[in-house]
């Protein structure tokens, strides 16, 4: 069986590499959408909450109302600058690859996974016309060859 489950966060990012008007910083209303495999224990498989419980904190907590960057992107270096000369804590999401939305569903999936669910696939909405479908086989070679992501998922403590 299978339980779809969606969620949704918002955060900035640009992609630096790209020459147009995706290199601007801007923002987006990210929904990501989880496909479950469960097996049924009695009347019931996972519970939907067990699902909410931490998938919820992992956006709430790492991405949302944040920023996705590029340990390459130069503005990295002048966001820590910030943050050290004003003592401000920005929410940075770092990536060790663009930002892309095919490296976010990497990272996504990475971290969900290793959370203990196992996920069949993720749908992730850039924008209201651009949505990218990323299957377990993807993110299987995706692991297998890492230079197609150079994405190390990391999931911060008590999420
Ligand atoms: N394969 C990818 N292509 C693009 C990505 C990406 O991550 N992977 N990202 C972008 C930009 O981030 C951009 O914000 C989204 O692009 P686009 O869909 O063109 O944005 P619009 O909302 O303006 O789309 P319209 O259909 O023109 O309204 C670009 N490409």
């Amino acid at each position: 069986m299978v339980i779809e489950k969606e969620y949704k966060f918002y955060a900035a990012h640009r992609n630096e590499q790209l020459e147009d008007k995706c290199s601007n910083l801007h923002g987006h209303r990210y929904g990501l959408k989880c496909l479950f495999e469960v097996e049924r224990n009695g009347s019931y498989t996972t519970l939907f909450g067990d699902f909410d419980a931490k998938i919820e904190p992992l956006l709430k907590n790492n991405y949302d109302h944040g920023m996705l960057i590029h340990t390459a992107d130069p503005l990295y270096q002048t966001l820590l600058d910030h943050c050290e000369r004003t003592g401000e804590k920005l929410r940075l999401k770092v990536f060790d690859a663009p930002t892309t939305v095919e490296n976010l569903a990497f990272m996504l999936f990475s971290e969900i996974t290793e959370m203990g669910f196992r996920l069949v696939g993720i749908e992730v909405r850039e924008t209201d016309t651009s949505v990218l479908q990323y299957s377990r086989e993807d993110w299987v070679a995706d692991c297998r060859d890492r230079s197609r992501t150079q994405c190390k998922p990391t999931v911060a403590k008590g999420t």
